[in-house]
């Protein structure tokens, strides 16, 4: 099968046009096919600040009440998306962005009110990707570039997290590609001393996993973005990997530098 990459970026690379601007020349330069995810949680948050619109988060994931989903509509769907795009299209590559309305690509379902009601948050499953869609852009050489945002057939766009979605279009796609899905971000990768970058973890197995936790040496959002990867990697994606996003273009060649997540 011909080489997908699924590439996450970080909110704390967005929030840094230097380190944005130098990642993206880097992905324009990944040769193949290619769909970048992004989030931008802590842009939101900071607009949000100046419309008096404060965050609230539970276990990681930002309650999203009414005016919070218009926020981040607004930002992800398009400051964000759309200044990556133009970015993009300034690199020559044809990008095209995408939330989960468009062309009905990742439909959800609101989250179940439990003890918690999340709001406006979309849970999604690999068997609703429209694969199709992604495939027919991908063999124009068009680049997918998703916003965290996917729609509940109802007429509401959800919120949904970028690292959960990175991971459900790596798995759908894992059935006509063989996938490698990186997640990028500020730092290296998986580090056994959060504080110290020459620290990676190079290969992370569950067994490890559980003793790291037990360890206490991962912490907020590195947490669920290993549950992501794992999950992407037990269900058919071909490889897996955490790393800093200035190190992009060795991690789209066999010499890693960041933590690969085994099963
Ligand atoms: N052991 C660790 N190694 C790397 N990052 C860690 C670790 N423990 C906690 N973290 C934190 O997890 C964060 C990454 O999660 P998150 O902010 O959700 O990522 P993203 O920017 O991709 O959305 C890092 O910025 C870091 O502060
Ligand atoms: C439901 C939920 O929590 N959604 C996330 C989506 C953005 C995101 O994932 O951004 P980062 O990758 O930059 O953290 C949020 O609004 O923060």
């Amino acid at each position: 099968m011909e080489q997908l990459f699924v590439i996450k970026i970080g909110g704390n690379v967005i929030d840094d046009p230097e380190k944005l601007q130098d990642f993206l020349h880097t992905f324009a330069r990944v040769k193949g096919k290619k769909i970048l995810v992004h989030g931008g949680g802590k842009i939101a948050t900071k607009i949000g600040h100046g419309l008096g619109i404060e965050p609230n988060y539970h276990q990681g994931r930002r309650i999203t009440d009414d005016k919070t989903i218009d926020l981040v509509t607004m930002v992800y769907g398009g400051l964000v998306n759309k200044k990556i795009v133009a970015s993009l299209q300034a690199l020559n590559e044809n990008a095209i962005g995408l939330t989960g309305a468009d062309g009905n690509v990742l439909p959800a379902v609101r989250r179940p009110v439990k003890e918690i009601d999340f709001g406006w948050v979309g849970d999604i499953q690999e068997s609703q990707v429209n694969t199709a869609l992604l495939s027919a852009l991908l063999q124009q050489n068009i680049t997918p570039v998703f916003a965290a945002l996917t729609h509940d057939s109802q007429g509401h766009i959800l919120n949904t997290n970028a690292d959960t979605i990175a991971s459900v279009l790596a798995v759908a796609l894992s059935k006509h590609y063989d996938v490698r899905l990186i997640y990028c971000f500020e730092k290296k990768g998986v580090l056994l001393d959060v504080e110290d970058d020459h620290s990676v973890i190079h290969r992370i197995d569950p067994p490890l996993y559980q003793q790291l936790l037990a360890e206490k040496k991962l912490f907020e959002g590195i947490i669920p973005k290993i549950d992501n990867a794992f999950a992407a990697i037990g269900s058919g994606v071909k490889e897996v990997l955490i790393g800093d996003s200035q190190d992009l273009a060795a991690n789209t060649t066999p010499e890693i530098t960041g933590t690969l997540i085994i099963y």
